[in-house]
């Protein structure tokens, strides 16, 4: 495991005090393991896993050439431009069973969708197109060219081609695809767990009584709930005050059961702030500045779970179940308190570290491009992240505006965007009708 000098040895221009928002993410690549145990699962429980090995189809979907319609199958060799074509009905051949007979030349089958094709005939006219009287249908001119409505054995997925990757997200899509191959289980990787406390003596937790000065606990249900749409396995360890003692407990506590531990708070420079002296005292921690808005103070390391006199059988047991899960230590995100930066910082680098984590190998939802309805002001140099609201223009073109007030401790922002406005580190002022790159929330908030 490379220590953080070393990481930031390979960043050019690594500056832990004026960092590039856009160097963050080499770094966290550096930092952080994919987990490796998988474990099996019941395919209607694996939605949202991630693969854990690819997938080879073991047979072919559909397994036959099979109709695409309701109709009459026929020998498309008989067709001829421009004129109409009159078979006979020798069957019905409905979905689920091979029809027995022959089919031979002047004659075509009723057929239903999904019916297998019997050999020989190629072509489907739906039967609405159709004209009957008797056993004979005439198929008018031009209705339908050889091969259609057919499907193809293996148009879906060939016996012994891949049907999905090790890495993949198993979508409604997905897990469709391995119902479709008689899959009833499905091998995932397992699912990070991830820590997360509160720190800061100004913060009450809900059902405590208001108090001068103090306000209540926004970051816990913002990060967990980001954390559970993720797909990790989040761990509760709700808020702890700034004093020494309850803050090493609680960093041992979180590092001893999870993979990785994220806390809000305490990181920028603040006079009670002990969360960075026992972050340095437990690990192996960088604290940044990076040139961003907001978020701007973070750290980010390793710390690791000695075990202490008075958590020791607690400590030992978890302990336990990690190293058999195959870790010793945990990657921290020690976020800053502001509501906003704890979520700007958790969707700009937490979320892309934890996937890889977690083993996801999908691409990233690209940035959409919209049109600012706004002037914005924006000085080059750092990244900023504005609210945004991103509506279809009348003329049919993504315009983007912001929330208004864009302060950090400005919760409402985020519930009224439905995206980030990314003004990247160069970018200077943005005019009216510029176009400016989006983070979507739907994709990277929603499932
Ligand atoms: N002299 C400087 N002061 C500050 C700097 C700086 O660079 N120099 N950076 C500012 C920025 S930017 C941020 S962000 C904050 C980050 O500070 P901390 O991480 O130490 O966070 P706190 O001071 O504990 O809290 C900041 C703010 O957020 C509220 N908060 C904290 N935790 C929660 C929570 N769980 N739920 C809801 N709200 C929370 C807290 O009450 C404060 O208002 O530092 C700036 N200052
Ligand atoms: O940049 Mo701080 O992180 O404003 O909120």
């Amino acid at each position: 495991m490379k220590s953080l000098e070393a990481i930031a040895a390979e960043i050019a221009g690594y500056d832990p005090q004026a960092l590039r928002a856009d160097a963050v993410g080499a770094f966290l690549e550096r930092l952080v393991e994919p987990v490796r145990e998988a474990e099996t699962v019941a395919l209607r429980d694996a939605l949202d896993r991630i693969l854990a090995d690819d997938v080879i189809s073991p047979l072919s979907v559909p397994p036959h050439d099979n109709s695409a319609m309701d109709g009459y199958a026929f020998d498309g060799a008989a067709l001829r431009p421009e004129a109409a074509l009159t078979l006979r009905v020798v069957g019905t051949a409905l979905a689920g069973k091979a029809w027995q007979g022959t089919v031979g030349p002047g004659e075509c089958l009723k057929i239903m969708t999904g019916a297998i094709l019997p050999a020989g005939l190629d072509t489907v006219v739906p039967q609405e197109f159709t004209r009957s009287e008797g056993d004979r249908v005439t198929v008018p001119a031009g209705v339908v060219q050889r091969g259609d409505n057919r499907r193809l054995r293996g148009e879906d997925l060939m016996a012994g081609q891949p049907a999905l990757r090790r890495g993949q997200r198993l979508t409604p899509a997905a897990c469709g695809l391995l119902a479709s191959l008689g899959q009833q289980t499905v091998s995932v990787l397992r699912r990070p767990r991830v820590a997360y406390f509160s720190t800061g003596d100004e913060i009450l937790s809900l059902g405590e009584a208001p108090r001068e000065g103090a306000v209540y606990d926004s970051n816990r249900y913002t990060v967990l709930g980001l954390l559970r749409r993720l797909g990790c396995e989040p761990i509760d360890l709700g808020h702890v005050r700034d004093e020494p003692t309850a803050l090493e407990a609680r960093f041992r506590e979180a590092a001893a059961q999870a993979d990785a531990v994220i806390t809000s708070g305490g990181v920028s420079v603040g006079e009670a702030d002990y969360t960075k002296a026992m972050m340095k005292k437990l690990g192996d921690v960088a604290f940044w500045r990076i040139a961003m808005r907001p978020g701007r103070p973070m750290a980010v390391g390793r710390i690791s779970a000695e075990k202490t006199p008075d958590s020791q059988r607690e400590t030992v047991v978890s302990s336990y179940e990690k190293m058999t899960a195959g870790s010793s230590d945990a990657v921290l995100f020690g976020l800053p308190g502001n509501p906003v930066a704890v979520m700007v910082t958790f969707l700009a680098f937490v979320r892309p570290a934890l996937l890889r984590m977690m083993g996801c190998t999908d691409a990233p939802p690209p940035l959409l491009r919209a049109h600012s309805a706004e002037a914005l002001r924006k000085k080059p140099g750092r990244t900023e992240y504005q609210r945004g609201i991103v509506s279809r223009g009348a003329d049919g073109c993504l315009s983007v505006r912001t929330t208004g007030n864009q302060g950090s401790g400005v919760l409402r922002s985020m519930v009224q965007a439905n995206g980030l406005i990314v003004l990247h580190h160069d970018q200077g002022n943005v005019g009216v009708g510029d176009l400016v790159d989006v983070m979507m929330f739907d994709g990277v908030m929603g499932p």
